[in-house]
Protein backbone atom coordinates (compact mmCIF):
# COMPACT_ATOMS: atom_id res chain seq x y z
CA UNK A 1 0.00 0.00 0.00
CA UNK A 2 2.88 2.10 1.41
CA UNK A 3 5.29 1.74 -1.96
CA UNK A 4 1.66 2.61 -4.25
CA UNK A 5 1.31 6.04 -2.80
CA UNK A 6 4.50 6.68 -2.71
CA UNK A 7 5.08 6.12 -6.25
CA UNK A 8 2.37 7.59 -7.51
CA UNK A 9 2.69 10.75 -5.22
CA UNK A 10 6.66 10.85 -6.97
CA UNK A 11 5.19 10.70 -10.17
CA UNK A 12 2.37 13.32 -9.48
CA UNK A 13 5.70 15.61 -8.22
CA UNK A 14 7.36 14.47 -11.44
CA UNK A 15 4.37 15.85 -13.36
CA UNK A 16 4.25 19.08 -12.06
CA UNK A 17 8.18 20.11 -12.18
CA UNK A 18 7.97 18.93 -15.72
CA UNK A 19 5.04 21.37 -16.33
CA UNK A 20 6.74 24.40 -14.49
CA UNK A 21 9.68 23.45 -16.27
CA UNK A 22 7.52 23.33 -19.67
CA UNK A 23 5.48 26.50 -18.75
CA UNK A 24 9.18 28.29 -17.74
CA UNK A 25 11.35 26.98 -21.02
CA UNK A 26 8.69 29.05 -23.21
CA UNK A 27 9.43 32.27 -21.59
CA UNK A 28 13.16 33.14 -19.91
CA UNK A 29 13.69 35.96 -17.49
CA UNK A 30 17.37 37.65 -17.57
CA UNK A 31 18.46 40.46 -15.16
CA UNK A 32 21.10 42.47 -16.71
CA UNK A 33 23.43 45.35 -13.91
CA UNK A 34 25.68 47.52 -14.40
CA UNK A 35 27.84 48.06 -11.05
CA UNK A 36 27.20 51.30 -9.22
CA UNK A 37 29.28 54.03 -9.33
CA UNK A 38 32.33 52.98 -8.39
CA UNK A 39 35.57 55.53 -7.21
CA UNK A 40 37.03 55.77 -10.64
CA UNK A 41 33.48 57.12 -11.87
CA UNK A 42 33.22 59.07 -9.75
CA UNK A 43 36.74 60.49 -10.20
CA UNK A 44 35.90 60.44 -13.95
CA UNK A 45 38.89 58.30 -15.14
CA UNK A 46 39.37 55.51 -17.64
CA UNK A 47 38.73 52.27 -15.86
CA UNK A 48 38.36 49.68 -18.01
CA UNK A 49 40.31 46.47 -16.07
CA UNK A 50 41.58 48.62 -13.31
CA UNK A 51 39.76 46.95 -10.30
CA UNK A 52 38.65 50.08 -8.01
CA UNK A 53 35.82 49.36 -5.95
CA UNK A 54 32.55 51.15 -5.33
CA UNK A 55 32.30 54.57 -4.74
CA UNK A 56 29.70 55.09 -1.12
CA UNK A 57 27.11 56.25 -3.91
CA UNK A 58 27.54 52.82 -5.89
CA UNK A 59 26.94 50.81 -3.32
CA UNK A 60 23.38 52.89 -2.49
CA UNK A 61 22.42 52.28 -5.92
CA UNK A 62 23.37 48.54 -6.27
CA UNK A 63 21.61 47.82 -3.03
CA UNK A 64 18.96 49.67 -4.66
CA UNK A 65 19.04 47.95 -7.67
CA UNK A 66 18.62 44.68 -5.71
CA UNK A 67 15.37 46.09 -3.40
CA UNK A 68 13.87 46.91 -7.24
CA UNK A 69 14.34 43.55 -8.29
CA UNK A 70 13.26 41.98 -4.81
CA UNK A 71 9.59 44.28 -5.30
CA UNK A 72 9.40 43.11 -9.20
CA UNK A 73 9.50 39.28 -7.81
CA UNK A 74 12.42 38.22 -9.76
CA UNK A 75 13.66 35.54 -8.14
CA UNK A 76 17.00 34.47 -9.68
CA UNK A 77 18.24 30.97 -9.51
CA UNK A 78 21.98 31.77 -11.00
CA UNK A 79 24.30 34.50 -10.88
CA UNK A 80 27.24 35.66 -13.41
CA UNK A 81 29.98 38.39 -12.78
CA UNK A 82 33.08 39.08 -13.89
CA UNK A 83 36.27 39.32 -11.96
CA UNK A 84 35.70 42.53 -10.62
CA UNK A 85 35.18 43.98 -7.60
CA UNK A 86 32.89 46.84 -8.70
CA UNK A 87 30.67 43.43 -10.24
CA UNK A 88 30.86 41.10 -7.71
CA UNK A 89 30.38 43.75 -4.62
CA UNK A 90 27.36 45.01 -6.89
CA UNK A 91 26.46 41.06 -7.10
CA UNK A 92 26.62 40.78 -3.19
CA UNK A 93 24.29 43.43 -2.84
CA UNK A 94 21.69 42.54 -4.86
CA UNK A 95 21.30 38.69 -3.85
CA UNK A 96 21.51 40.59 -0.13
CA UNK A 97 18.62 42.49 -1.22
CA UNK A 98 16.94 39.72 -3.05
CA UNK A 99 17.49 37.15 0.10
CA UNK A 100 19.34 34.76 -2.43
CA UNK A 101 23.08 34.41 -1.46
CA UNK A 102 22.45 30.91 -1.37
CA UNK A 103 22.32 30.34 -5.33
CA UNK A 104 25.22 29.74 -7.26
CA UNK A 105 27.54 32.46 -8.55
CA UNK A 106 29.88 32.45 -11.81
CA UNK A 107 32.65 34.60 -12.15
CA UNK A 108 34.46 35.26 -15.28
CA UNK A 109 36.75 37.94 -17.25
CA UNK A 110 34.41 37.19 -20.23
CA UNK A 111 32.28 39.50 -18.94
CA UNK A 112 34.88 41.94 -17.75
CA UNK A 113 34.88 45.75 -18.71
CA UNK A 114 36.18 46.46 -21.72
CA UNK A 115 39.72 46.66 -21.58
CA UNK A 116 40.78 50.55 -22.08
CA UNK A 117 44.33 50.30 -22.73
CA UNK A 118 46.25 52.78 -22.72
CA UNK A 119 43.81 55.30 -21.75
CA UNK A 120 43.04 53.19 -18.66
CA UNK A 121 43.87 56.05 -15.24
CA UNK A 122 43.91 58.41 -16.90
CA UNK A 123 40.95 61.60 -16.24
CA UNK A 124 38.15 61.55 -19.17
CA UNK A 125 38.23 65.62 -19.12
CA UNK A 126 41.57 65.98 -19.81
CA UNK A 127 41.91 63.32 -21.91
CA UNK A 128 39.55 65.58 -24.16
CA UNK A 129 41.23 68.84 -23.59
CA UNK A 130 44.90 66.77 -25.13
CA UNK A 131 42.97 65.29 -28.07
CA UNK A 132 39.20 67.04 -28.73
CA UNK A 133 36.14 65.35 -27.90
CA UNK A 134 36.12 64.08 -31.11
CA UNK A 135 38.96 61.70 -30.41
CA UNK A 136 37.84 60.50 -27.21
CA UNK A 137 33.92 60.16 -28.10
CA UNK A 138 35.89 57.45 -31.30
CA UNK A 139 37.87 55.93 -28.44
CA UNK A 140 34.79 55.65 -25.84
CA UNK A 141 31.90 54.62 -28.41
CA UNK A 142 33.08 53.57 -31.60
CA UNK A 143 32.44 49.84 -32.66
CA UNK A 144 35.89 48.88 -34.10
CA UNK A 145 38.34 51.76 -33.19
CA UNK A 146 40.03 50.62 -30.18
CA UNK A 147 41.84 53.06 -27.77
CA UNK A 148 45.94 53.20 -27.18
CA UNK A 149 47.27 49.84 -26.69
CA UNK A 150 49.24 49.17 -23.67
CA UNK A 151 52.49 46.49 -23.43
CA UNK A 152 53.91 44.10 -21.03
CA UNK A 153 56.07 47.35 -18.69
CA UNK A 154 52.51 48.19 -18.46
CA UNK A 155 50.82 47.70 -15.08
CA UNK A 156 47.72 47.88 -16.72
CA UNK A 157 48.28 44.80 -19.07
CA UNK A 158 46.39 41.26 -18.41
CA UNK A 159 49.68 39.08 -18.33
CA UNK A 160 50.67 41.50 -15.27
CA UNK A 161 47.69 40.49 -13.13
CA UNK A 162 47.73 37.09 -11.48
CA UNK A 163 43.55 36.38 -11.80
CA UNK A 164 44.74 36.97 -15.84
CA UNK A 165 47.94 36.23 -16.58
CA UNK A 166 47.36 32.44 -17.44
CA UNK A 167 43.90 32.82 -18.89
CA UNK A 168 44.76 33.95 -22.23
CA UNK A 169 47.86 33.96 -24.47
CA UNK A 170 47.92 37.97 -24.35
CA UNK A 171 49.71 40.03 -27.06
CA UNK A 172 52.16 42.12 -26.85
CA UNK A 173 50.36 44.89 -27.11
CA UNK A 174 46.99 45.23 -25.72
CA UNK A 175 43.75 47.17 -25.76
CA UNK A 176 39.44 46.18 -26.63
CA UNK A 177 37.49 48.01 -28.83
CA UNK A 178 33.41 47.35 -28.37
CA UNK A 179 33.87 45.17 -31.42
CA UNK A 180 36.67 42.72 -29.86
CA UNK A 181 34.65 42.86 -26.59
CA UNK A 182 31.80 41.04 -28.48
CA UNK A 183 34.01 38.05 -29.64
CA UNK A 184 34.60 37.44 -25.80
CA UNK A 185 31.27 38.28 -24.57
CA UNK A 186 29.18 36.47 -27.21
CA UNK A 187 30.90 33.30 -26.92
CA UNK A 188 30.31 32.83 -23.61
CA UNK A 189 26.78 33.85 -23.40
CA UNK A 190 25.85 30.92 -26.11
CA UNK A 191 28.42 28.26 -23.69
CA UNK A 192 27.54 29.24 -20.17
CA UNK A 193 24.79 31.96 -20.07
CA UNK A 194 21.85 30.80 -22.26
CA UNK A 195 21.80 27.28 -21.81
CA UNK A 196 21.10 28.11 -17.84
CA UNK A 197 18.24 30.33 -19.88
CA UNK A 198 17.07 27.40 -21.73
CA UNK A 199 16.79 25.06 -18.84
CA UNK A 200 14.50 27.18 -17.32
CA UNK A 201 16.31 29.44 -14.60
CA UNK A 202 16.27 33.38 -13.88
CA UNK A 203 19.65 34.91 -14.89
CA UNK A 204 21.11 37.19 -13.43
CA UNK A 205 24.21 39.10 -14.41
CA UNK A 206 26.42 41.84 -12.80
CA UNK A 207 28.41 43.40 -15.09
CA UNK A 208 30.14 46.50 -16.61
CA UNK A 209 28.86 49.37 -19.03
CA UNK A 210 30.32 48.33 -22.33
CA UNK A 211 30.20 44.37 -21.76
CA UNK A 212 26.91 44.80 -21.10
CA UNK A 213 26.79 47.14 -24.84
CA UNK A 214 28.19 44.27 -26.21
CA UNK A 215 25.55 41.94 -24.77
CA UNK A 216 22.47 44.15 -25.21
CA UNK A 217 23.73 45.15 -29.18
CA UNK A 218 24.03 41.04 -29.60
CA UNK A 219 20.32 40.27 -27.94
CA UNK A 220 18.48 43.04 -29.71
CA UNK A 221 20.42 43.03 -32.78
CA UNK A 222 21.59 46.71 -32.50
CA UNK A 223 23.57 47.90 -35.75
CA UNK A 224 26.99 49.42 -34.75
CA UNK A 225 26.24 53.03 -35.56
CA UNK A 226 22.93 52.75 -32.98
CA UNK A 227 25.45 51.41 -30.36
CA UNK A 228 27.44 54.18 -30.43
CA UNK A 229 24.59 56.17 -28.93
CA UNK A 230 23.66 53.66 -26.22
CA UNK A 231 24.92 54.61 -23.00
CA UNK A 232 23.63 52.00 -19.83
CA UNK A 233 22.91 53.36 -16.46
CA UNK A 234 25.13 52.35 -13.10
CA UNK A 235 22.81 50.04 -10.75
CA UNK A 236 19.96 50.34 -13.04
CA UNK A 237 18.33 46.52 -13.10
CA UNK A 238 17.24 46.35 -16.97
CA UNK A 239 14.71 43.18 -17.01
CA UNK A 240 14.65 40.77 -20.17
CA UNK A 241 11.66 38.55 -20.99
CA UNK A 242 13.03 36.23 -23.96
CA UNK A 243 11.40 33.63 -26.10
CA UNK A 244 11.82 29.77 -26.31
CA UNK A 245 14.55 31.04 -28.83
CA UNK A 246 16.02 33.74 -26.51
CA UNK A 247 14.93 36.66 -28.36
CA UNK A 248 14.16 39.47 -26.55
CA UNK A 249 9.93 39.89 -26.20
CA UNK A 250 9.53 44.05 -26.30
CA UNK A 251 8.83 45.30 -22.86
CA UNK A 252 6.54 48.70 -22.82
CA UNK A 253 8.25 51.16 -21.42
CA UNK A 254 11.67 50.19 -22.49
CA UNK A 255 14.51 52.57 -24.02
CA UNK A 256 15.01 51.68 -27.40
CA UNK A 257 16.55 50.01 -28.97
CA UNK A 258 16.69 48.49 -26.16
CA UNK A 259 13.70 45.59 -25.77
CA UNK A 260 13.71 45.30 -22.13
CA UNK A 261 12.73 47.41 -19.51
CA UNK A 262 14.54 49.38 -16.62
CA UNK A 263 13.54 49.02 -13.30
CA UNK A 264 13.07 52.48 -11.15
CA UNK A 265 11.86 56.31 -11.54
CA UNK A 266 11.98 56.64 -15.23
CA UNK A 267 13.60 60.08 -15.19
CA UNK A 268 16.14 59.37 -12.64
CA UNK A 269 17.19 57.33 -15.10
CA UNK A 270 17.64 59.03 -17.81
CA UNK A 271 19.56 61.32 -15.86
CA UNK A 272 21.75 58.79 -14.66
CA UNK A 273 21.84 57.87 -18.96
CA UNK A 274 22.84 61.52 -19.36
CA UNK A 275 25.65 61.14 -17.07
CA UNK A 276 27.30 58.51 -18.63
CA UNK A 277 27.07 60.45 -21.82
CA UNK A 278 28.13 63.63 -20.51
CA UNK A 279 31.69 62.02 -18.90
CA UNK A 280 33.22 63.35 -21.80
CA UNK A 281 31.98 67.07 -22.61
O1 LIG B 1 35.96 53.81 -17.82
C1 LIG B 1 35.39 52.77 -18.19
O2 LIG B 1 35.87 51.64 -18.08
C2 LIG B 1 34.01 52.87 -18.81
C3 LIG B 1 32.93 52.53 -17.84
O3 LIG B 1 33.03 53.19 -16.63
O4 LIG B 1 33.84 54.19 -19.24
P1 LIG B 1 33.10 54.65 -20.58
O5 LIG B 1 31.66 54.86 -20.19
O6 LIG B 1 33.79 55.96 -20.89
O7 LIG B 1 33.30 53.63 -21.63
Amino acid sequence: MFSVSKSSSLLAHRVAFTRSFAGARDKHTLVLVRHGESTWNLANKFTGWYDCPLSEKGHVEAAEGGRLINDAGIKPNIAFTSLQKRAIRTLWHVLEETNRMWIPTIKSWKINERHYGGLQGLDKQETVDKYGKDQVLTWRRSYDIPPPTVDKTSEHHPSNDERYADVADWPEEFTESLATTLDRVVPYWESEIAPELKSGKTVLIAAHGNSLRALVKHLDGIDESEISNLNIPTGTPLVYELDENLKPIPQAGSFLPLTGRYLGDQDAIRNRIEGVKNQTK
